[in-house]
Parts: C-alpha cells; structure tokens; sequence
C-alpha cells in the first residue's frame, strides 16, 4: 500500500469542492494541504463556510500550479466547464497527479466536447491521458494513472443502471429512454433565475431536453460496451430538493428474461463492488436512502405486457456523482481499498 497522500482542491468554494473537504475530512491516508479560490485567495476558508469552523483553519491559496505543487502531491479540480481544460497542463507538467470532476475530459472527441458543452476543447495530447473513472466499469484501468477524468452525476446513476443489461445483450440498447431527476445542488452555488426560491418551490420542471451535455457522455459509455453506436434519448428535470438524482431508464428487453435474471445479472456484475446495491424484487430505491452517503442503489421491473424492462437507479449528486467517487478513484489509483474514507451510512430521514 502506497504511503499517505497530500492533496490540494480547486474550486474548493463550490458545491462539488466543499463536499470533498467533508469527505476527505474522515479519510484515512489522504490530508488536504490546500484549498484554493481565484476570486477570494487570503481569506479563511471558514469565513464563507462556517461550518467549517474549527475544521478548516486555514486560509484559501491562489490557483498557482508551483504553489500547489509545493504543498500537494495530487490536486482535485471542481471547477466550472471549461477552467480544466486550461488548467490541467500546467498542473501535469508541475508534476501533480490530477482528478477533474468537471466534464472537460470525459468526451475523447473535441468536436463532439464544442458542441455539447460550448466551450472550447482541451488540446487532444491531455484528453488522451484522461483515464474516464466510471469506478465501478472501468476502475480496473485508473490504477496507477496520474489523470483521471471523473464521470458526470446523471451519467454515474444512468450508466451503473444500464451498463450491465447493455453489455450482457438483455436489452436493445437502441430502445433506451432515460428520464433522469436532480436535486438543486447539482447546478452548483452561483445564483441564476431558474434555481432561485421561488422559481423552484413547488415547482417540477424538465430542461435542457435533447441538448443535455451529458447525452455525448452516456452514448459513448453506452457504445463502448455495446461493441456498436448507441444513441438515446435523455431528459433531465429539476426537482425542488437539495442532494439526489434518480435515473429511470426504459428498454425493449432481448430474449426470455425475467426479472429474477436482471437482479442475477446485476448481482453478479457488481459482486465485491460494496457501492453498488441491487434491490430485491418489488423494492424500488428512493433518493433519501443514498443521501450523503457513496451509493448507488438500483431496482428493475420487467413488464411481460409490452416487453420492457424498467430500471431505476439512484446516488446523491455531490457524493457518487461527484466528490464521492473522485474520492473512490484516488484510492483505485493509489491501490487503495477503494471504499477507504467513503463508508458512510446514509443519512436518514
Ligand atoms: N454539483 C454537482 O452535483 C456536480 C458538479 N459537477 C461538476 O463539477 C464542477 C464544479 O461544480 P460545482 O461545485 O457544483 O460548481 P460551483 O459553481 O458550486 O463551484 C465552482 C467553483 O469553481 C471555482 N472557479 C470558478 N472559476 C474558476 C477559475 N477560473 N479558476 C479556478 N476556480 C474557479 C469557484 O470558486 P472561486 O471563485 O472561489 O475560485 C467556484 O466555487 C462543474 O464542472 C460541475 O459541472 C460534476 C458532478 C456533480
Ligand atoms: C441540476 C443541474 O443543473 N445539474 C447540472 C449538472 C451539471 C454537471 O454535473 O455538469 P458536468 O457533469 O457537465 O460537469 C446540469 O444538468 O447541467
């Protein structure tokens, strides 16, 4: 097992980057040397954040690759789209192993990033590095890497739900429609109009339907262990809670499955893969009993009338979706337990 590592955070004022100093906070053989901010540097982290009073005493350090390499071994970026991308070569070349949570590498295709997100690419040479951290499909591939790039929050729940039925040829993945939900912390901190109070209170809503910019992301997932393109149909909808997403996924099943073969083909894919749960029969997850906590809880239906199956998967968005399983693919790389520092029970109710 490889020593103790320090770590640095970028974008340690967000959403994503505050819950990683919780969650590193317990871990056992990662300390965190460095938080950083570019719009606040010299101020103590607690005075934004004071819950982190008498937790974090320190104060925030500028977005300086030296500086950080001077304190950290490895530093985490939960920065919005597009900051990474110019970001990670200088932090590369400063020697630092790198963990982003942003989706500015998680596309292998330039053009295909431009579009979808709108902003410029990162230069090709650094996506190639990129290792994608979908832990659970492809953890196996992040040990020992230096760059990983971490999968998105709606992909997470969406993917671990789809991946084993897609691979396995139990569902045709041509017919695959993903209605996913998020809870409001999965915009991130800064204000804007359509997650104010009272734009969100009592209130449903679906958006960004069939230009969401993780579409590109779950196709190419979806692709790679189909062996063939897939393309799917994805719509995301804002719920008026603060943590969870709950993907619910539809698909023509292939052949005589049961639903008693989905929950075995599950079961048996994620064996010894402590975040994944696969509920029994006529259990269905709810975003409440993964809140807080690393895991990923998924349920089936198998309709014999029109020949679907139903899948429905859930994680808290700042947890798996985000710092959670950037946590999770610090220990993979390192060799570590991968659920070192990250066993926390959900919190209920
Ligand atoms: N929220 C979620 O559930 C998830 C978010 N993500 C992704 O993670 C990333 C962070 O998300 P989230 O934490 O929600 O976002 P927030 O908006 O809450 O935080 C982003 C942070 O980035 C920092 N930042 C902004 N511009 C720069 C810059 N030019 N250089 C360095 N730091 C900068 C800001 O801090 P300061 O001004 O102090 O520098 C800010 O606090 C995003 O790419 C998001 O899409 C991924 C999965 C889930
Ligand atoms: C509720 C909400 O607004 N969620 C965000 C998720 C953002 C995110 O995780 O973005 P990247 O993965 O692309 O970094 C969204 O739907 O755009």
């Amino acid at each position: 097992m490889s020593e103790n590592v320090k770590v640095a955070i970028i974008g340690s004022t967000g959403y994503g980057g505050v819950e990683l100093i919780r969650l590193l906070a317990s871990h056992p053989q990662a300390v965190v040397t460095s938080v950083t901010s570019s719009s606040s540097a010299g101020a103590p982290i607690a005075e934004g954040f004071p819950h982190l009073s008498e937790i974090r005493t320190d104060m925030l350090d500028d977005v300086d690759p030296a500086l950080i390499k001077s304190k950290a071994d490895l530093v985490f970026l939960a920065t919005p789209a597009g900051v990474a991308a110019k970001l990670v070569p200088s932090l590369l070349e400063a020697g630092l192993k790198v963990i982003d949570i942003s989706g500015d590498f998680r596309l292998k295709s330039r053009d295909s990033y431009e579009k979808w997100y709108k902003k410029e690419a990162a230069d090709q040479h650094y996506i190639d590095q990129a290792e994608y951290g979908l832990s659970e499909v492809y953890g196996d591939r992040v040990l020992g890497k230096d760059f990983i790039s971490n999968p998105g929050c709606f992909p997470t729940a969406t993917l671990l739900g789809l991946v084993p039925a897609v691979q396995a040829g139990y569902i045709d993945p041509a017919t695959i429609i993903i209605d996913a939900k998020s809870g409001v912390s999965g915009a991130g901190r800064g204000a804007s109009l359509g997650t104010h109070y009272s734009e969100l209170n009592e209130n449903f809503k679906a958006y960004k339907v069939n230009k969401h910019q993780h579409i590109p992301e779950i196709e190419q997932v979806l692709s790679d262990v189909a062996g063939r393109p897939v393309i799917t149909t994805f719509t995301t909808h804002l719920v008026p809670m603060t943590r969870g997403i709950m993907s619910t996924m539809y698909a023509s099943i292939q052949g005589e499955r049961s639903l008693e073969d989905f929950i075995s083909l599950y079961n048996n894919y994620y064996e010894g893969r402590r975040f994944v749960r696969i509920r029994q029969a006529g259990s269905w997850p709810a975003t409440k009993e993964v809140w807080g906590s690393n895991y990923c809880d998924i349920g089936f239906s198998v309709d014999e009338r029109t020949g679907r199956v139903t899948i429905v998967s859930v994680i808290d968005n700042l947890v798996k979706g985000a710092a959670g399983q950037a946590i999770q693919n610090l220990n993979l790389m390192m060799g570590w337990d991968e659920t070192l520092g990250l066993q926390f029970v959900p919190a209920y109710p």
